[in-house]
């Protein structure tokens, strides 16, 4: 592609999201209005594709001026950050591919445009201001974080005293990771893994590795699509659960003798290893939906395997004698490095809340340390998002408010 149609390309893919992203619009038109964000300057390291393009230029019409890199090595995509770098009082230095080192050093370069505001997923902005750049800290009002990992992370820093700014636990807002960790990643895992193999859910051992929000939704679609289903758990009460939904539960060790196929969402390392490569079922196919690329030991992998090879874009063929074992996008984020991300609706949900949560940072001291999202901005991006599917909902009536607060009535 010429420049011109990378630019063009980029900047449809941007509309054709924005079209299904009612809240993020009435957000819009807000910061369009009251140019809440004017003087600040917001770093980010996030997916750079279509939706996240959509937030950034929601802070920019806020009045910010915004600096961007990617979070994974492989989710950039570079007609969007193209797209993205040509927008008014909008840098963006993400690209696809980049090695470790030009991964990190995009980073730095965001952090060189001294922001006063941050917006992580997975940590990284933070991790890089608490070790080589903590000269930028003072000038830090607050950052946002976007995933799961990135808040274990954040309280970890938290506990042991060494957080030295405020961060605003977005994932953790009901109107974040009921649909996104869930329906989200249920639905774009599953996209990212047809499309690349172009092979039939219907009939296969399906494992799921882990039963939080991310393996709810990978599970429940895995079995809409006519997987036998097989969850993997530490978890005691969450084991029950997956069995209780109508999966098998087993350790890894025996669910990778009969899996034809296995997705990781756990946020943990070694969920296959080479105990498991061991007896791992010939032919089996293997992706992340979880955190970076440590949830499938590759290591341990490469060091069984007598070849490795391409047989497709995003599928590695790794030998172990006689056996193949497929892994997806080199084990990162299926959804993302072998697809478009979460569905445009569900992102709007996301990052409606990251939007709310910077103009929050900018008109509030916070203390340092991890904080929630303000519960009425949690409920309003589900008022919004009601109101844009055209759903109203029952009220509670003054007697009715009365009756649950009370203890004198009711039984
Ligand atoms: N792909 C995406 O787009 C996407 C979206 C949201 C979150 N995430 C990431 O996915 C991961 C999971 O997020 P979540 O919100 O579901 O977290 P969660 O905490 O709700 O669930 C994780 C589950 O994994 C289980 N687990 C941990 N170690 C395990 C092991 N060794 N074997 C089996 N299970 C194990 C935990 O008990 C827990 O139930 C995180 O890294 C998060 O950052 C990815
Ligand atoms: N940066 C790490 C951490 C996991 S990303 C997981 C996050 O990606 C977010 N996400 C999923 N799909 C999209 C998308 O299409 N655009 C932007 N962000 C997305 C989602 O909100 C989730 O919390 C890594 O790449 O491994």
């Amino acid at each position: 592609m010429t420049d011109t149609e990378m630019l063009e390309s980029g900047n449809m893919k941007i509309d054709w999201v924005l079209n299904h992203m009612p809240v993020l619009n009435i957000i819009r038109e807000q910061f369009a209005k009251e140019k809440p964000l004017a003087g600040h300057k917001v770093a980010m390291a996030l997916h750079v594709e279509a939706k996240t393009a959509a937030l950034v230029e929601t802070l920019a019409i806020g009045g910010a001026e915004v600096a961007i890199t990617g979070c994974n090595p492989l989710s950039t995509q570079d007609d969007v950050s193209m797209a993205l770098h040509n927008k008014d009082n909008i840098q963006c230095f993400a690209k696809y591919d980049c090695c470790n080192e030009e991964y990190y050093e995009a980073i730095d370069k965001v952090l060189d445009f001294k922001p006063d505001i941050t917006i992580d997923d997975g940590a990284d902005l933070i991790f890089k201001l608490h070790t080589e750049r903590t000269d930028l800290l003072p000038e830090i009002l607050g950052g946002c974080e976007e995933t799961t990992t990135g808040i274990h992370r954040l309280k970890a820093m938290e506990r042991d005293g060494a957080l030295k700014m405020p961060v605003i636990a977005v994932n953790d807002a009901m109107t974040k990771f009921l649909f996104d960790n869930r329906y989200g990643t249920g639905q774009s895992s599953w996209d990212g893994i047809m499309r690349t193999t172009n092979l039939l859910v219907a009939g296969k051992n399906v494992v799921i590795g882990g039963y939080g929000w991310c393996g709810k939704g990978a599970a429940m679609r895995a079995k809409g699509l006519g997987a036998n289903v097989i969850v993997t758990e530490v978890d005691p009460i969450r084991a029950l659960e997956a069995r209780m939904d109508g999966n098998s539960v087993m350790p890894m060790k025996e669910a990778a003798k009969i899996a034809d196929m296995v997705l990781t969402t756990t946020g943990n390392r070694d969920i296959l290893k080479r105990e498991d490569f061991e007896v791992i079922k010939d032919g089996a196919i293997l992706a992340n939906a979880g955190h970076f690329n440590v949830e499938i030991n590759l290591e341990d992998l490469k060091a069984m395997a007598g070849s490795v090879r391409t047989v497709r874009n995003n599928i590695k063929e790794y030998k172990i004698g006689e056996k193949r074992v497929y892994v997806l996008a080199d084990g990162r984020l299926v959804n993302l490095a072998a697809g478009d991300g979460h569905p445009a609706e569900v992102m709007d949900m996301s990052f409606a809340n990251q939007a709310l949560c910077v103009r929050y940072i900018a008109e509030n001291k916070l203390s340092n340390g991890v904080h929630a999202v303000p519960q009425e901005l949690d409920v309003g991006v589900a008022e919004m998002k009601l109101m844009s599917m055209g759903i109203s909902i029952d009220k509670l009536s003054d007697e009715q408010e009365a009756y649950m607060a009370g203890w004198e009535t009711g039984t």
